[in-house]
């Protein structure tokens, strides 16, 4: 694990004005504060914090203050820029605290709505962000009121193992988890084939094998993938799917195995186990809701090894009324 601490520091001069933007939220004031962007200094001030523990340079390099294309900038863009490239780089944002230093306007009040602000720019937990301020005593600068200082701390995470943007394509089954609407309903249809070309390299064995091994990649990869994060459940996650998907479809794997059958021949098992599958992972019932109900990254796996259990049990009844009570 490669852990980082960038600072960063920054300081708007007031002028005539009404509010100043301060982390996000316009705060009534009787002045402004001047700049090329909306000179929101205590985002400035986070942002490079964020390209110091990346030896990434400072926003004026990314975002050069004679360009006119930033004039009235929204400092979102900073922060999402240093963010994205963080990402990039292989690293998250666990962490950030910033420090205002002015007399006026109070902070405390706003602190909160900031701190939310931050949090929705930097895709993190608001638990993990903190604003606070201080006065200078009516010394220097800021004591005179002539403008805001602001600065920074942001601890960045690389965990090891696969970058963000490879972790995403692989918990989303390469892209399938964002196809909308019903992103589940696509990933259990795309495991299907997968399953069948498993099967057919090394049989229902094979096949569980597969299975109990992408449960631990996927819970590995999600662990990483939410830590830190406000949502423990992201939709377009699916490897928990493409799992529980495959153990659905185990009877019918075997069953082939044993009348010596490609398993397509018992299409309508196939589709009994699709239509089960999707039927308990949206209903979770009993282990399926409690396992849900974890809110972690094991439970987030472990409702579709539910769901696909489940399944798989009604599917072996199914089929044992069909064929042995009606003998279909
Ligand atoms: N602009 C500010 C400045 C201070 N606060 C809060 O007031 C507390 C006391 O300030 P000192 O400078 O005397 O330490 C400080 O701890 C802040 O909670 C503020 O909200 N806004
Ligand atoms: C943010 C940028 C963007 O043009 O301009 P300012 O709003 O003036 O902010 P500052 O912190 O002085 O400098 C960094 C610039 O890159």
């Amino acid at each position: 694990m490669d852990i980082r601490v960038g600072n960063g520091f920054d300081v708007h001069r007031f002028e005539e004005g009404d509010h100043v933007v301060l982390c996000g939220v316009p705060v009534p004031h009787d002045k402004r504060l001047a700049g090329h962007s909306d000179a929101d200094v205590s985002m400035h001030a986070l942002t490079d914090a964020i390209y110091g523990a990346l030896s990434a340079g400072d926003i004026g390099q990314h975002f050069p203050p004679s360009d006119p294309q930033w004039k009235g900038a929204n400092s979102r863009i900073f922060l999402q820029h240093a963010v994205a490239l963080a990402a990039e780089r292989g690293f998250r944002v666990t962490q950030a605290d910033v420090t205002l230093i002015c007399e006026r306007p109070k902070i405390g009040p706003h602190a909160p709505a900031m701190r939310e602000a931050l949090a929705g720019i930097m895709g993190l937990d608001p638990a993990r962000i903190s604003v606070k301020a201080t006065t200078s005593e009516r010394l220097g600068f800021t004591g005179r009121e002539e403008g805001i200082a602001a600065m920074a701390t942001a601890t960045l995470v690389a965990e090891g193992g696969l970058p963000p943007p490879h972790r995403r394509r692989v918990l989303s089954f390469f892209g399938v988890g964002f196809l909308r609407p019903a992103p589940g309903t696509w990933g259990s249809l795309a495991a299907l084939p997968f399953a069948w070309i498993l099967n057919a390299l090394g049989g229902p064995l094979f096949l569980a094998i597969c299975a109990i091994v992408l449960f631990w990649i996927g819970y590995r990869l999600t662990r990483a993938e939410i830590e830190g994060s406000d949502d423990h459940d992201p939709s377009w996650i699916v490897l928990d799917e493409v799992v529980g998907q495959w153990i659905a479809v185990l009877p019918v794997a075997i069953g082939a195995a044993h009348v010596g059958l490609d398993p397509l021949r018992l299409w309508p098992g196939i589709v009994a186990a699709f239509l089960l599958f999707r039927l308990f992972d949206v209903w979770k019932p009993w282990h399926v809701g409690r396992a849900d109900g974890r809110g972690d990254a094991f439970g987030l796996m472990a409702d579709d090894v539910w769901a696909g259990v489940f399944a798989a049990v009604i599917g072996i009844l199914l089929a044992g009324v069909s064929h042995g009570v009606m003998a279909l």
